[in-house]
């Protein structure tokens, strides 16, 4: 069957057309982000969900979204997306992060110049007749101090731009580093000396608990007198009522703002002021962006759905389109050793040693660790995916230590998983062979070479002689028919393990029956 996906906000109709193209079913209802009982209940119906800001992706909403497996965010902010939430229900959300920078650095500078020459006011009170050309006496932008906050993607194309419109930049940003500023050409400082500093403030950083409020009341009094303000970034970094009590007072001398602390924002303390500017919400609003941001989404959501590729996720490693054919066999390798290792162990498990040897070892192993981890938790936690898992072991306090070789011993890669316990340490080898297929190549030392199969009987015992005989006979009078029988042991007479492949399945009572053969120390059923 087909993936579904559901467009719930207003995105460009290439978004539309990649899904078909990809072999995706695709709902456009652009107005459903704003209509949260509709979006709740329908998005059971959909594989993946396509947004930009309008809709809210909350841990409610995902209560309902019994298929979803993707997220995609036509844009920068997820603020919008409970990631946590999605997280535990192995829902990947992505975005796209860099689609629409270009554009919302340059709505940055637009709101800058009309700011500066009260281009809005000025163009309102022409339009009205009235040619008050001695009311609107500007500023020049030519050697001012622009102060930016948060110079990341966006706010690192500020730069450049005010940079070539012959302005002194100056960034606050903790992660910007010395090498980078000089690249871009701004002068790294501290906040305070931003402030004291800056003719224009321009905002572009996340809204965090480090950010919010970040232009606080103090922090505005510390501002140069006269200061402009610009805020593309997000509503909810500076604090609207104290920006309002400074514009009235003329501390600030004029404030430009794209984002609110509510959205839509139909009333804000800001508004009505004759020095603000504002705008709805409009950063990456040009044809230029919105044709990026939805070509990239639906190709990025499509390949997830269609051929398990994973880029720009904020919530699980990347998975590139190239290197999915080559990682896929052994994603499920690592899944299927991890399910068997999670499936024999019935103590709590203290701590996970993943170990890549050989080629394997140069892949992405961050996303096999993922997919072991799936295959570990699942016996006890069936809705875990690889999204979830890495979190979920973290939360339950597992250590996962991973230990990658690349030479080569008997196979061309191995990946082995150690399971600790208070008792004891368990480990499961496989690799992937030539058609494709998983292979368990050793289990606890002892060298093995069984396929997983659907139903498998794990016992291990002390190899003596009439085992075989008397296991073979006690699944047969039980009319189960076996499929394969792999074996391996230490040496005659010591700890062997018989891997056994089974047409239907073993029940309790035949379970105990095997367990109390002669020589047996434990019998266990497998599922893959
Ligand atoms: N108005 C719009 O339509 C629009 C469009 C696109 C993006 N945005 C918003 O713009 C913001 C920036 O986007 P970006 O792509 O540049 O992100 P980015 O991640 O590339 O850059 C953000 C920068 O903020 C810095 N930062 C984080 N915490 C900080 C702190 N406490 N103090 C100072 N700096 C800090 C980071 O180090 C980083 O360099 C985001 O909030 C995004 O949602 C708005
Ligand atoms: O974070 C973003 O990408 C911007 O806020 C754009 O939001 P929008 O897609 O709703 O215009």
């Amino acid at each position: 069957m087909a993936p579904r996906v559901l467009i719930s906000d207003s995105l460009s109709p290439t978004a539309v057309q990649i899904f078909k193209d990809r072999g995706v079913e695709v709902d456009y209802q652009p107005n459903l982000g704003k209509d949260k009982e509709k979006l709740a209940e329908i998005i059971g119906n959909y594989d993946g969900l396509a947004i930009r800001s309008a809709t809210k992706v909350t841990a409610k909403l995902l209560e309902k979204a019994t298929r979803l497996k993707v997220v995609g965010r036509a844009g920068i902010g997820v603020d919008n997306v409970e990631i946590p939430a999605a997280t535990a229900k192995g829902i990947i959300v992505m975005n796209t992060p860099f689609g629409n920078s270009i554009t919302t650095a340059e709505h940055a500078i637009a709101l800058m110049f009309a700011l500066a020459r009260e281009i809005p006011a000025a163009d309102a009170s022409t339009q009205a007749g009235k040619w008050e050309k001695n009311k609107f006496m500007g500023v020049e932008i030519t050697a001012k101090t622009l102060g930016v906050i948060g110079c990341g993607n966006i706010g690192g194309i500020v730069a450049d731009r005010a940079v070539g419109l012959k302005m002194r930049v100056i960034a606050f940003d903790p992660f910007l580093s010395p090498e980078r500023a000089i690249e871009i050409g701004v002068e790294k400082v501290e906040l305070e000396e931003l402030l004291r500093r800056a003719d224009f403030i321009t905002l572009h950083t996340p809204l965090t608990e480090k950010t919010r409020n970040i232009l606080s009341a103090e922090a505005i009094a510390k501002c140069k007198k006269g200061v402009r303000i610009i805020n593309c970034a997000r509503g909810g970094l500076v604090d609207e009522v104290a920006l309002r009590a400074a514009l009235d007072s003329g501390h600030v001398a004029g404030a430009a703002f794209d984002v609110f602390v509510e959205e839509p924002a139909t009333t804000n303390p800001l508004f009505g002021h004759p020095n603000v500017v504002c705008t709805p919400h409009l950063g990456a609003s040009t044809t230029e962006a919105q044709e990026n941001v939805a070509l990239q989404v639906a190709e990025q959501m499509a390949d997830y759905l269609v051929k398990g590729a994973v880029s720009n996720a904020l919530n699980m490693p990347s998975i590139t389109a190239e290197e999915a054919p080559r990682l896929t066999p052994f994603v499920k390798l690592a899944e299927m050793i991890g399910s068997f290792a999670g499936q024999l162990t019935d103590t709590d498990i203290t701590g996970i040693r993943l170990e890549y040897e050989g080629d394997v070892a140069t892949m992405n192993t961050r996303a096999l660790t993922a997919a072991a981890l799936t295959g570990v938790l699942k016996p006890q936690l069936e809705t875990v995916n690889m999204v979830s898992a890495p979190a979920v072991a973290k939360e339950r306090g597992l250590g996962v230590e991973e230990v990658r070789r690349e030479e080569q011993g008997t196979f061309d890669s191995v990946f082995r998983l150690t399971v600790k316990t208070a008792k004891q340490e368990r480990s499961v080898a496989g690799t992937v062979f030539a058609d494709g297929k998983p292979r368990i190549v050793e289990i606890k030392g002892i060298q093995m070479d069984a396929e997983f199969q659907p139903s498998m009987l794990y016992v291990t015992n002390k190899d003596k002689p009439g085992f075989i005989g008397r296991l073979g006979t006690l699944l047969g009078d039980a009319g189960i028919n076996i499929a394969t029988f792999a074996l391996g042991r230490q040496a005659a007479g010591e700890d062997a393990i018989a891997l056994v492949a089974i047409d239907g399945a073993v029940d309790a009572d035949l379970l105990d029956k095997v367990q109390a053969l002669p020589n047996v120390v434990q019998a266990k059923r497998l599922r893959f």
